[in-house]
């Protein structure tokens, strides 16, 4: 018999805090971490630095196939992104590859194409598993999932200044824009929309801070999984 690992899934727009509690959770728990956003960003930049439409599903979905990409766990906890050799960690972050990450990941056969690759991460002792889509489609057999939300102008808030700190030059107004069509995009398309599983909690975190976010997500998975 297989013995499978435990998967707390974290799901929810942008600038909700996913990130943040997934980092904190797995190094809390020692579980693995999986950053699906991020191999939708990676594939979108390597898609700009090859000159491939963002519409031409036939070639993104054979280079999501077989896209060269690694995620190293860095000492603080942290994730290395190298795409074909080359550290793009910063570079994924960028508004365009943010706009163009979301845009690929309206393709049914590139979601389709980067199954696999996803559920891979799934290994023992367990794993905490970032996205849209990770309750619904993913992993839909995990025992704990959370829906992480904020309203629209807290998360471009917070995005705003996250992205100054990492030195990129943004418009507080111009960010609000572009995370209410992503979250547009994200939850309207056919394939694998936000939305939350039916069995996750659902945590609005407008107003309340990461420690206080992180407890509440903490005894979810306490009474689902380790409790
Ligand atoms: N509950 C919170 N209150 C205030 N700031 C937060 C909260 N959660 C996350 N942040 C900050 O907001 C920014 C975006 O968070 P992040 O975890 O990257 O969101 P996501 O992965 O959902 O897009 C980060 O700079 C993070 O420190
Ligand atoms: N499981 C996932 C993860 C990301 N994505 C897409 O990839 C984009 C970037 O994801 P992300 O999680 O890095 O974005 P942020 O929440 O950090 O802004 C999202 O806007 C989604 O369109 C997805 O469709 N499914």
């Amino acid at each position: 018999m297989t013995v499978q690992a435990p998967i707390v899934t974290v799901d929810g727009p942008s600038g909700a805090g996913k990130g943040t509690i997934c980092q904190l959770l797995s190094k809390h728990l020692g579980w693995h971490l999986l950053d699906s956003g991020a191999i939708y960003r990676v594939l979108a930049l390597a898609a700009i630095h090859h000159d491939i439409e963002l519409t031409n599903e036939e070639a993104l979905t054979l280079m999501a196939a077989h896209l060269d990409v690694q995620f190293l766990t860095r000492d603080d906890n942290g994730i290395k992104v190298v795409l074909e050799g080359e550290d793009v960690t910063t570079t994924i972050r960028s508004q365009e590859c943010s706009d163009a990450a979301s845009k690929v990941a309206a393709l049914p056969r590139v979601r389709e194409a980067l199954l696999r690759r996803q559920r891979a991460f799934n290994a023992m002792p367990g794993l905490v598993a970032d996205g849209r889509d990770m309750g619904t489609v993913v992993f839909p057999q995990a025992p704990a999932k959370i829906f992480l939300t904020a309203s629209a102008e807290e998360r471009a808030q917070r995005r705003y200044n996250q992205l100054q700190d990492k030195g990129f030059d943004v418009k507080i107004n111009r960010l609000l824009a572009e995370i209410i069509e992503r979250d547009e995009r994200d939850i309207n398309r056919s394939a694998s929309p936000l939305v939350p599983a039916d069995d996750a909690l659902v945590i609005d975190t407008s107003g309340v801070c990461i420690d206080d976010v992180l407890a509440l997500v903490l005894e979810h998975v306490n009474k689902k999984i380790t409790g």
